[in-house]
């Protein structure tokens, strides 16, 4: 069997799934969706009982739960203003949780690991609606390359692993996200929800106008994190090749829009 031709796995409703930051967006509908599909041994950690940036706790933890399946949802995440303020963060902390998820995972056992990019992934000029193969093609979006450098490790790591190993590691990139359980910091956080907190606060408070961050003009595809989680457990349960897979909405809008969605 080659690197790209394993057999999609057959997951039992029983099987010992491992959802990396389930309180999250992401992770919090990836949970809802394996309940609602009747998978109901999930193993679940917050941040503060297992940090996954510890390299020996991570060990630790998958020597003991030995989980069969591992979604990789947790992660440093943030808009615009967050990726360009926190650089260093951005870059490390995500470069140590998926390492030592994905290598930990392997060493313990785990069958297959699906793990979440981003769209941001992609060179700034990419044609749009952008396709997979536009990966390594030209220079990063200045203010999230950081994040997008690690996420593009982070798919590497799955292939290395996939072709070294025969290990069952896919990837997925999703685009721009929203929905319950989201990050409504007034600046650390993506543009949806920033808007509705806005918004919101400016009704209450009577005032006359909202401040909407540069021109308008730029164009993001976004998805309802719902439809997200239902895309990530399909590929957990049929997906299993090199290639990272888009998951998006296939329609753009301009953030100027916005206002009236
Ligand atoms: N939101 C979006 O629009 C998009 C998100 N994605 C990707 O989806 C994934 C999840 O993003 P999202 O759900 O939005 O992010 P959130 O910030 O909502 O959730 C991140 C989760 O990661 C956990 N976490 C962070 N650091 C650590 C750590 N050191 N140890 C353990 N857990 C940690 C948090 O745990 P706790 O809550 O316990 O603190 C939280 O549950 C990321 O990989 C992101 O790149 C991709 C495209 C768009
Ligand atoms: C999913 C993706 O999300 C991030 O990339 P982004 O698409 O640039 O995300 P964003 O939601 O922060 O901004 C979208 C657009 O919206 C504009 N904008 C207007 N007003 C507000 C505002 O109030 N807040 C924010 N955040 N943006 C605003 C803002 O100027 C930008 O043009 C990555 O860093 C990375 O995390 C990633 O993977």
């Amino acid at each position: 069997m080659t690197a790209t031709d394993a057999v999609p796995l057959k997951l039992e409703k029983s099987a010992r799934i491992f959802v990396a930051g389930h309180r999250g967006l992401v992770g919090s509908a990836v949970v809802r969706r394996l309940r609602t599909v009747g998978y109901t041994n999930l193993i679940l950690r917050s941040h503060s009982e297992l940090d996954l940036t510890n390299q020996s706790a991570v060990k630790t933890f998958f020597s003991i739960e030995k989980p069969q399946y591992v979604i990789l949802a947790a992660a440093k995440v943030g808009g615009i203003h967050a990726n360009s303020t926190y650089p260093a963060d951005f870059i490390t902390i995500n470069l140590q949780i998926q390492t030592n998820v994905i290598d930990s995972a392997y060493r313990y056992g785990v069958k297959k690991l699906v793990f979440l990019g981003s769209s941001c992934i992609y060179p700034k000029m990419a044609p749009q609606p952008i396709p997979e193969s536009s990966l390594l093609t030209g220079p990063l979006e200045p203010t999230n390359e950081w994040y997008a450098i690690a996420k593009i490790a982070g798919i590497k790591m799955c292939q290395a692993y996939r072709i070294q190993y025969k290990w069952d590691a896919i990837s997925a990139m999703p685009t721009n996200l929203y929905g319950p359980n989201d990050n409504f910091h007034p600046e650390n956080s993506h543009v949806l929800p920033a808007l509705m907190r806005r918004f919101h606060e400016a009704k209450v408070s009577g005032a006359k106008q909202v401040v909407v961050w540069g021109t308008g003009s730029p164009l993001r595809e976004f998805l309802h994190v719902d439809d997200l989680a239902d895309s990530v457990v399909f590929l957990l349960e049929k997906y299993s090749d090199l290639g990272h897979v888009n998951v998006g909405s296939g329609k753009e809008v301009s953030i100027k829009s916005l206002r009236s969605w």
